[in-house]
């Protein structure tokens, strides 16, 4: 028989997962998103004739019974925005939605397949800095929650690079050059780059200064205003600004930084951008942003913000040592199977993870009951303390229980 492929997670990061899950559930609860679900088969129609959306060929397509080309949920945006639409008919008021799904891309150079899971949220139908403002801040409560504190948020803005890109007007092959050299904030290569167009003079400095410009809220925007080149270039710093006054105002301006060549994979950003790096891992472990031209392209247009955390790369980031799980096991001779059956259902009454193990070998545990005719004892740590009643038996466990968190 072949060997069955590794599990995603042994069963102690599985733990760790499902504890990181929760800590953001209740913060995304908290602030007001409701949990949905969006489905695991789409078609492809869907995210094909959507502009602005995930690269054809990122996507896992298969045909169904019936003919039918279908993707593996490619993304949790796009759905979500035609759920809000369909939920929704005049979108006077604002929605909040919030996800922890499994999001399958050929590109993801995950360590089992091409999947990941995000756990995100999106609010749509509100346009104002307020609303990207609550947003970014969730995404930082949830990582003090979930006791990181040397992370930065990278705060961008579509609207700058798209200006210049406008202005520009370069062929495609031109332009994912020029995206390159931004990414890899590469000065010469830019300089290069901008010496073989045709460009006045005037704008030459601001071309290579802003979508170079990286660091300080206060100092970079300042600097890429006194070299704005246009109206929407300059509203767009004025955004970042007032969002970024905002964040200090809620106590959070020490875990901002602004970015202005921030590019995503995601081309449906039509403002502010936003990525969530953890000290030491290579890669964001978040990506979000406004996206007020998306809906427009299924109904009328909805103005909308969201992000998702990458749970995975999240995982990676952490630092504490896995937890000890802690379990009680009960053993018992043929003579105490009643004993041990009422026991084993009070404890698990008292929350304790509890397994009823025949006999002398099964399964291991933190502490290991004994109830045999000769024999009434609990083992933690190889020591074996006897006790005469259920009751005392609690006490036993309780105070070892108390032991065993404070020497952790
Ligand atoms: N869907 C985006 C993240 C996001 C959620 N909402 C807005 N942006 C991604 O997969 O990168």
């Amino acid at each position: 028989m072949q060997p069955y492929p590794k599990p995603f997670l042994n069963i102690q990061e599985y733990d760790v997962q499902e504890s990181f899950i929760q800590v953001l559930k209740n913060r995304f609860k908290q602030y007001g998103f409701n949990q949905v679900k969006t489905p695991a088969f789409e078609t492809y129609d869907l995210y094909s004739s959507v502009q602005g959306t995930i690269a054809l060929d990122d996507m896992i397509k298969f045909i169904s019974p019936d003919g039918k080309v279908l993707v593996l949920r490619p993304d949790v945006t796009i759905p979500i925005t035609q759920l809000a639409i369909s939920q929704n008919d005049e979108f006077e008021k604002e929605a909040r939605y919030s996800y922890i799904l499994d999001v399958f891309r050929t590109s993801f150079q995950a360590k089992y397949g091409y999947v990941k899971t995000q756990a995100g949220v999106e609010l749509l139908g509100n346009p104002h800095a307020e609303a990207d403002m609550e947003v970014i801040s969730l995404a930082i409560d949830c990582l003090l929650d979930l006791e990181f504190t040397n992370f930065k948020i990278e705060m961008g803005h579509a609207g700058v690079v798209n200006e210049i890109l406008r202005m520009l007007s370069l062929s495609k092959e031109q332009e994912d050059q020029f995206k390159q050299l931004i990414i890899s904030k590469n000065f010469t290569g830019l300089e290069e780059f901008l010496s073989r167009l045709d460009i006045e003079p005037s704008m030459k400095e601001s071309l290579l200064t802003i979508p170079l410009l990286y660091g300080k809220p206060d100092e970079v925007l300042n600097k890429a205003l006194s070299l704005s080149l246009t109206n929407k270039m300059t509203s767009a710093l004025h955004r970042l600004k007032e969002v970024f006054s905002m964040l200090t105002e809620y106590g959070f301006r020490d875990y901002i930084v602004i970015d202005l060549g921030l590019i995503s994979s995601m081309s449906y950003y039509s403002d502010i951008t936003f990525q969530g790096y953890i000290e030491n891992i290579g890669k964001p472990v978040l990506f979000g942003g406004r996206y007020d031209n998306l809906a427009e392209q299924f109904a009328s247009p909805i103005p909308a913000i969201g992000f998702a955390y990458d749970v995975d790369t999240l995982l990676s980031a952490r630092s504490n040592p896995l937890p000890v799980r802690e379990q009680v096991v009960i053993r018992f001779d043929e003579q105490n199977i009643s004993v041990a059956m009422q026991l084993t259902k009070r404890l698990r009454a008292l929350h304790y993870r509890t397994i009823l193990s025949n006999r002398n070998e099964g399964a291991s545990g933190t502490y290991v009951i004994t109830i045999t005719e000769s024999d009434k004892t609990v083992m933690y740590e190889g020591e074996t303390e006897p006790f005469n009643s259920e009751e005392q038996l609690l006490l036993l466990l309780q105070s070892l229980k108390e032991e065993n968190t404070c020497n952790r």
